[in-house]
C-alpha cells in the first residue's frame, strides 16, 4: 500500500476548501491532518465554523476537527499544504509555510506573476514542475515548494488551447468570451438582487488574469529548467460575465492560428485524443482523458456537464469554423474542481509521482 502523506488545508471553510474536504476526506496516498481559516473560525469544530454549501454532506472524519489559525508551526507536520485562502491574507500566510519547508499548492493570484513559480494546469504544464529544483536553490529549501493554479477560467481555456497548439502550431489571436457561475465569487459572494435575473458583464481583474495567465502556462522551460519562457506573438482578448449558475464556468472562444486553419474535423480529432502526463503517471485524480467532446449542437450546458469526469475533464463542443479568426468552440469547466482545488490536488498527486514531495 502507498505510503500517505499528511496534508493541511488553509482556508478550509470556504468555497474551495469545502472542494478540497470532499476530493481528500477519502483520497488513498493524502491524508486530512490539518484545517486552517480565519481567527472568526479557529478554535471550533470543523462542523461548526463552516457554512457548508455543498450536495454532498460534510464527511465524518473531517466535522469534528479543530480548525486552526494559520500559523505555520501548527502546520509543520503537514507533507503538503492547499490553499484556498482568500487573496487579501493568502500572500503572507502561504509565504510563511514555504520558508518552513512545506510544499504549497496554492489557488490564489498572489504568486501567479512570480518567475520562480509555476502556474500549472495539472493536464496542460506539469513539465513546469521541473522549475521546483532551482526553486528550492533560490529559496534554500529542502523539501518545501509553491506552486500555483490558475485562475479558474484561464484554466478551462488552457486546456483546448494545449491539445491545438501541440497539434497545429502557435495560435496568434485568441477571443474568449466567458459565462461564470457564482460559487466562483465565494461566500456570500455576488448579492442575489445584483444576479437573479441577470448577467453582470463584469468581474474585476479576471479578463486581466486570462489575458495573462495563457502566456504563462503554455510556455516552455529553459534547457538549463531556471526560467519559464512564456508565449511572445500570442494575443489573448477576454470579456468575463457571472450568470445565475451555480457551478461550471461556459467559454466560448475563436482562435487564429499562425500557419493557416486546420479544418473542423482536424480539430475534433485532436481535441478527442488529447492525452496529458497527470493520466500516464497513474495519478489518482487524474480524469480517463483531459477533454470531453461533445458532438451534441446545444452542449456543453453547465447543469449537464459539468461533472463530466467528476469534474476533472473540461467539456468541449460546436467546434466551427470562424469568419473572423479561423476556429470557434464552445467549452465548461467546473470552477471550483479543475477550476481550483481539484487542479491543486491533482497537481500534489503529479508531484508525488515526480518524487518531489
Ligand atoms: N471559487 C472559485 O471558483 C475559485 C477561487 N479561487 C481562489 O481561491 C481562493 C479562495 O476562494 P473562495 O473559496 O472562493 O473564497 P471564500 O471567501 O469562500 O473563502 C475564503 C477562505 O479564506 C479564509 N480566510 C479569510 N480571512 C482569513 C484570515 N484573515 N486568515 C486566515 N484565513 C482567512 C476564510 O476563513 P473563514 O471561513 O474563517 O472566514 C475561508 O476559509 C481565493 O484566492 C480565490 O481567488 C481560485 C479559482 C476558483
Ligand atoms: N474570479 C473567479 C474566481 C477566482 O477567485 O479567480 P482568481 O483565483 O483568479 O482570483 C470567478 O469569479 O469565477
Amino acid at each position: 500500500m502507498a505510503v500517505t502523506k499528511k496534508v493541511g488545508i488553509l482556508g478550509a471553510t470556504g468555497t474551495v476548501g469545502q472542494r478540497f474536504i470532499l476530493l481528500l476526506a477519502e483520497h488513498p496516498i493524502f491524508t486530512i491532518h490539518a484545517l486552517g481559516a480565519s481567527p472568526r473560525s479557529a478554535g471550533k469544530a470543523y462542523k461548526d465554523a463552516v457554512r457548508w454549501k455543498q450536495s454532498r454532506p460534510i464527511p465524518e472524519s473531517v466535522a469534528q476537527l479543530v480548525v486552526t489559525a494559520c500559523e505555520a508551526d501548527l502546520f509543520k507536520d503537514c507533507d503538503v499544504v492547499f490553499s484556498g485562502l482568500d487573496a487579501d491574507i493568502a500572500g503572507d500566510i502561504e509565504m510563511a509555510m514555504l520558508k518552513n519547508d512545506i510544499a504549497v499548492f496554492s489557488n490564489a493570484k498572489n504568486y501567479r506573476r512570480d518567475p520562480t513559480v509555476p502556474l500549472i494546469v495539472p493536464t496542460v504544464n506539469s513539465n513546469h514542475f521541473d522549475l521546483i529544483a532551482h526553486q528550492r536553490t533560490l529559496n534554500k529549501l529542502n523539501k518545501g515548494f509553491l506552486i500555483t493554479n490558475a485562475n479558474c477560467s484561464t484554466t478551462g481555456l488552457v486546456v483546448p488551447l494545449k491539445a491545438l497548439q501541440d497539434a497545429f502550431g502557435p495560435m496568434s489571436h485568441i477571443l474568449v468570451n466567458t459565462q461564470q457561475a457564482i460559487s466562483g465569487a465565494g461566500y456570500p459572494g455576488v448579492p442575489s438582487l445584483d444576479i437573479l435575473d441577470n448577467v453582470v458583464p463584469h468581474i474585476g481583474g479576471e479578463e486581466e488574469k486570462m489575458e495573462w495567465e495563457v502566456a504563462k502556462i503554455l510556455g516552455g522551460i529553459a534547457q538549463d529548467k531556471k526560467e519559464l519562457h512564456h508565449l511572445q506573438d500570442t494575443i489573448v482578448s477576454a470579456t468575463c460575465t457571472r450568470v445565475p449558475v451555480l457551478d461550471g464556468h461556459l467559454e466560448t472562444v475563436s482562435v487564429k492560428f499562425a500557419n493557416g486553419s486546420p479544418s473542423v474535423e482536424e480539430v475534433y480529432k485532436v481535441l478527442e485524443e488529447y492525452t496529458s502526463d497527470a493520466e500516464k503517471l497513474g495519478c489518482f485524480s487524474a480524469p480517463q482523458k483531459p477533454i470531453v467532446v461533445t458532438y451534441d449542437p446545444d452542449r456543453p450546458q453547465p447543469r449537464l456537464d459539468r461533472e463530466n469526469l467528476k469534474g476533472q475533464a473540461v467539456t468541449v463542443g460546436r467546434v466551427r469554423k470562424c469568419p473572423v479568426l479561423h476556429i470557434k468552440f464552445v467549452l465548461l469547466v467546473h470552477n471550483t474542481v479543475l477550476g481550483a482545488a481539484g487542479s491543486s490536488v491533482l497537481n500534489a498527486e503529479i508531484a508525488v509521482a515526480k518524487g518531489l514531495i
